[in-house]
């Protein structure tokens, strides 16, 4: 991988980002891989996740995520980086080089720690710097955020109306800040509190553990003897029995009257392989969308993240109107936010140049006016290929073979592999429980007539372009 990574991307890249770069593990889902610094890990995810998990798929197709790990930050480590150590290591002689890397996240005017590891309370690590007094408040959060707090100040052995509170949003909106925020409200203002929070990823290790060393009991009786247990990251529970085990734990937990939270990148009925006994006990609570961020919402978190970055940069400079920009151009979500305020800081720290509006657009070129690609269902292509064509869905899903029915199928097979992150065989199963390789075949043949035929071509564009709408 190392080797394909020099080649895309020339030596120089490839020396500067990614030579310290160390893979640690995968699941076949996600890809973890581990860097010695946080500003390394904050610069490969900001610029080159994408391309990371690109890569992965020609070797292993089903990878969804590469995550990156800060390899100190994997085991326990009490106190701050320091964060001069990190430029050590980090900057390539420059002449700001002296002053710290920015953080990737808003600080607060505290030591920077890195990740807490995992925590006495045997959940997944959480970030310090992730707390109510550093998530800025919007129109597009504030039911999410107010209902958080009110989770985090109920005292123990009690739950709120919001049981279980379901957090859903896109990515980069503030999900996961939001869950650590109330992991660590709840835990100062009430130590006694048991709260645990654990990512679906950890849930489902921690079960394999406990199937694997026959201690399933303990873990079952450690999860229903808590008072507040966080999911994060709902979408990534996958098994039978793992979710079997979830619902479980979900109901004792809520029949017994202690609080849960879940969050995921959609609403709990789209989480289409999710056991239906634990969609349905989640739409028994409440749930809250963060939209994406409104033009004062934006300013906001530019504005919260670059005083962070002031404070460890005190000579920072960058103009008013080049954050204005920021946050009237980079429209997506926080994360893109964040990544835009650190490519500048990295430009003021390492070239010496002022930061303008002109070398700010050419730097952020590929973050502005980028909108979060809406998230396409298969019906949604099923539905629009069977107006087009003017077959019925029950056509589609048929097992008849007349030609005018068969194409359409194809193209609907074909653009739900493009279009959705469902599996050959999910894809499969969702048009009258077919095998993957009649979607393999599907896909290739579309793409084998859409290569002869433009005019195919053409229209499958405007499919793509109903179903968008
Ligand atoms: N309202 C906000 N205020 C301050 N920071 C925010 C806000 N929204 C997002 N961010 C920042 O954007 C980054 C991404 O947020 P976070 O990881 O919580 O997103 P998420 O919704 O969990 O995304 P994903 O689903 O991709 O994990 C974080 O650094 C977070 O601090």
């Amino acid at each position: 991988m190392k080797q394909r990574l020099r080649t895309e991307l020339g030596e120089d890249v490839f020396q500067s980002w990614f030579a310290r770069v160390e893979f640690v593990a995968t699941d076949g889902l996600s890809v973890e891989l581990s860097v010695p610094t946080r500003f390394l890990k904050s610069w490969i995810v900001s610029h080159y996740q994408d391309k990371l998990i690109a890569l992965w798929q020609t070797e292993i197709a089903s990878i969804r995520r590469v995550e990156i790990a800060m390899r100190s930050a994997v085991r326990l480590r009490p106190q701050a980086v320091p964060a001069a150590e990190e430029r050590a290591v980090e900057a390539p002689a420059a002449p700001r080089a002296a002053a710290p890397a920015v953080a990737p996240a808003a600080a607060a005017p505290q030591p920077l720690r890195p990740v807490e590891a995992e925590s006495a309370h045997g959940g997944s690590p959480v970030d310090p710097r992730f707390t109510f007094e550093t998530f800025c408040e919007g129109a597009a959060n504030r039911v999410a955020f107010a209902a958080a707090k009110a989770v985090a100040e109920t005292p123990a052995g009690r739950a709120t109306p919001y049981n279980p509170l379901y957090i859903h949003a896109g990515v980069g909106r503030g999900k996961t800040h939001l869950l650590h925020a109330v992991t660590q409200a709840a835990r100062r203002i009430d130590p006694a509190r048991r709260v645990v929070y654990l990512t679906a990823e950890h849930f489902m290790v921690r079960f394999v553990a406990a199937l694997k060393t026959q201690s399933t009991l303990a873990f079952k009786e450690g999860l229903r003897d808590i008072d507040l247990l966080l999911i994060d990251d709902l979408q990534f529970l996958q098994g039978k029995s793992v979710q079997q085990e979830f619902c479980h734990t979900l109901n004792a937990l809520i029949d017994g009257a202690r609080q849960v939270v879940v969050a995921a990148d959609r609403p709990a009925a789209e989480l289409e392989t999710l056991d239906e006994r634990v969609r349905s006990r989640l739409r028994g609570g409440v749930a809250f969308e963060i939209a994406t961020p409104d033009l004062e919402l934006r300013q906001h978190i530019v504005l919260g993240r670059y005083e962070a970055a002031l404070r460890q940069h005190p000579g920072l400079d960058i103009p008013p109107m080049v954050l204005d920009y920021v946050a009237r151009t980079v429209v997506s979500n926080g994360r893109d936010l964040e990544g835009a305020l650190n490519r500048l800081v990295a430009q003021w720290q390492y070239t010496d140049q002022p930061v303008t509006l002109a070398s700010a657009e050419i730097s952020l070129r590929d973050l502005v006016g980028v909108r979060e690609a809406k998230r396409v269902r298969i019906e949604d292509i099923q539905k629009a290929v069977s107006r087009h064509y003017n077959v019925s869905k029950a056509d589609l899903l048929s097992s008849r073979r007349t030609r005018t029915i068969v194409r359409p199928r194809q193209i609907a097979m074909y653009l739900s592999k493009m279009l959705t992150p469902r599996s050959l065989p999910e894809i499969g199963r969702r048009f009258g429980g077919r095998d993957h390789t009649t979607v393999l075949h599907a896909v290739r043949k579309v793409e084998e007539l859409m290569a002869a035929d433009a005019t195919l071509a053409d229209e499958i564009e405007l499919i793509k372009r109903l179903i968008d709408e």
